[in-house]
């Protein structure tokens, strides 16, 4: 019998981001193992006119739930969606709600956030640090609470390069920043942002920081632990393999360069592509609740769930693979056949983004103005060179997190629950599970059909000899254009055709003097 999975059973948890990413894969194997759990509340905001219920059952029918609507028919019963929203006080829920999360709670996780890079601090610090100071409020006023589980991030730590498991402290304390944010106009927080972040790359990770800072300060006599995972990307075993659905992180670029979009990425290849798969995550996640209910760590402990130090993979070998499953499945509607690079410096870089990525977006406008159709290409290339200026700053770095605490949990687990809540990354294949990974960007973010491939290949072939024909009437107009103004280029053009002549007229006198 798996310890953990038993530990989760008759419990109430409260989950926050259920609906997000993380959030949905640790509800789904929540449910999956713990069938026999209570209850867990998820603190839900209502979102693009869809209720509180209506987002709840998107997620329960969802393919992901499809084993857990097996395992445990009644997980509508389960799960108990509360009105709520991290950005207003006591997020907005009501004190019936509150009474009840409050006398029942026995585990939260934490994985509410703004992931987004250019959030604007103060909505930034509102859900990454106050929500967070307010969340831990709550925990302490919860008397049957048996740990506190934060989800923060590898990178909140990326403005150095050898992380360990500890908590490095921000040069202002996250306290004066959430104080000064109440009376600092907009104005005084855009000016003063960047000294306040240093050599932070961006909003979410200098939050995260502060939030794990706020999680140290208040932990009082709570049961806490963090978790830092890395890049979190599709899943990689369960409830089954390439699962994904949201374009954060490689998500878009695998979409971009499947689509034949990106041509071109400022990236070092021999960097560390730390990459982690969400079930892993999850599964670390899971296990770390039970640890620190069942052992109570003296101290906060924070575990890094990273791939780099145990089974590295670099951004080259991982783009290769990449490339090559678009070979064997290819994505539909592509703009251009899939190909793309790394490049180093800066010129390149102009250039590329100049010739591969704006001059053909440019030239398709033209082309859908022509036929009567709204330019639109420009635009999302703009927006997708915006992304990765984003992104480059992860890709072209290589960071170092120790991971004594992970491996130290790793040697507790009994050997069940090391196979149910398998989170040693040393398994992974990373050729398998790449290869998986872009299946699953196909399937289940783009929700294209496999039976379609034979026609997207169709598709290459046609945009292959546009390609040739376009080169070679680019070559021709351009090689016109020269001869006309340059006599070296007339010397160079007679040259060739005095050449191609007397080869010909030597291969036909050979042939006739065979015959
Ligand atoms: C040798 C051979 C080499 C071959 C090379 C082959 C290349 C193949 C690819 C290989 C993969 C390499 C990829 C490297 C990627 C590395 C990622 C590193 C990330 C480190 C993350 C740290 C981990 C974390 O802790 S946090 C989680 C990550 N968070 C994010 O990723 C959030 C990032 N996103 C943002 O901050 C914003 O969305 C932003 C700024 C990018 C865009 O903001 P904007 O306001 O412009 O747009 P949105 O309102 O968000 O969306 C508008 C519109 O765009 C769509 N969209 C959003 N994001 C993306 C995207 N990434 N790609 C494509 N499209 C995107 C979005 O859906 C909206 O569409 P609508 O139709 O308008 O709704
Ligand atoms: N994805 C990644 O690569 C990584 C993620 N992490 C961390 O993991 C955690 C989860 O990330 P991920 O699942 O990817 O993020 P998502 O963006 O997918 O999910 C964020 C969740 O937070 C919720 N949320 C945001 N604002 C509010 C609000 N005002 N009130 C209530 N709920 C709100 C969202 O709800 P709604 O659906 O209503 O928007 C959503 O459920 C975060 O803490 C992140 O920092 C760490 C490392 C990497």
């Amino acid at each position: 019998m798996s310890m953990i999975a038993a530990f989760y059973g008759g419990k109430s948890i409260l989950i926050t981001g259920a609906t997000g990413f993380l959030g949905k894969v640790l509800i789904e194997k929540l449910c999956r193992t713990s069938p026999d759990l209570k209850v867990i509340y998820i603190l839900v905001r209502p979102k693009a006119g869809h209720t509180l219920q209506q987002r709840v059952s998107q997620i329960i029918n969802s393919k992901l739930f499809e084993k857990v609507r097996e395992v445990c028919p009644n997980v509508h019963e389960k799960i108990r969606a509360i009105s709520a929203d991290l950005n207003q006080n006591d997020f907005a829920i009501s004190k019936e709600d509150m009474q009840e999360l409050l006398s029942c709670t026995n585990i939260i996780f934490h994985c509410a956030a703004t992931v987004r890079f250019d959030d604007h601090l103060r909505h930034a610090v509102q859900l990454n640090v106050t929500a967070t100071q307010q969340l831990l409020f709550m925990a302490s006023q919860m008397p049957k609470l048996e740990a506190f589980i934060h989800i923060s991030t590898a990178f909140s730590n990326c403005n150095l390069k050898h992380i360990d498991e500890v908590i490095y402290p921000c040069s202002v304390e996250p306290k004066k920043i959430i104080d000064s944010m109440e009376w600092w106009d907009d104005a005084i927080v855009d000016e003063i942002a960047p000294k306040l972040m240093g050599d932070w790359p961006n909003t979410y990770t200098y939050t995260k920081a502060l939030g794990e800072m706020v999680v140290q300060q208040e932990s009082g006599n709570l049961n806490i632990a963090i978790i830092r995972p890395s890049i979190v990307g599709a899943t990689w075993q369960e409830p089954f393999p390439g699962w994904v659905d949201n374009l954060n992180g490689p998500n878009g670029m695998i979409v971009a360069a499947g689509r034949g979009f990106l041509r071109a990425i400022r990236a070092s290849p021999l960097a560390v592509a730390d990459l982690i798969p969400v079930d892993t995550v999850i599964n670390l996640t899971l296990a770390v609740g039970w640890y620190t209910a069942v052992h109570r760590p003296k101290s906060t402990l924070i575990y890094h769930c990273t791939s780099g130090n145990l089974n590295p993979c670099n951004w080259g070998k991982m783009g290769c693979q990449v490339l090559s499953t678009f070979e064997k499945i290819p994505f539909e509607k592509a703009f251009r056949r899939p190909h793309a690079d790394f490049t180093a410096n800066t010129i390149t870089v102009h250039y590329r983004n100049a010739v591969s990525h704006r001059a053909p977006a440019m030239i398709y406008d033209i082309y859908l103005w022509l036929t009567g159709r709204k330019p639109r290409m420009t635009k999302l290339m703009n927006r997708l060179l915006r992304t990765i200026s984003m992104l480059e700053y992860f890709i072209n770095r290589s960071w170092e997190w120790s991971t004594y605490n992970t491996e130290m949990l790793m040697s507790e687990l009994s050997p069940e629950d090391q196979r149910i809540f398998n989170f040693d990354v040393r398994q992974l294949n990373w050729l398998e599970y790449i290869e998986n990974y872009v299946l699953g960007v196909k399937k289940y973010l783009l929700k294209e059909d496999m039976a379609g491939i034979p026609e997207a290949k169709q598709h290459l072939r046609r945009l292959q000899n546009i390609y040739y024909l376009f080169n070679t009437v680019f070559f021709l107009i351009a090689w016109r254009l020269l001869i006309a103004r340059s006599q070296i280029a007339r010397n160079v053009w007679f040259f060739i055709v005095s050449f191609c002549y007397k080869f010909l007229s030597y291969f036909r006198a050979s042939s006739t003097l065979k015959a």
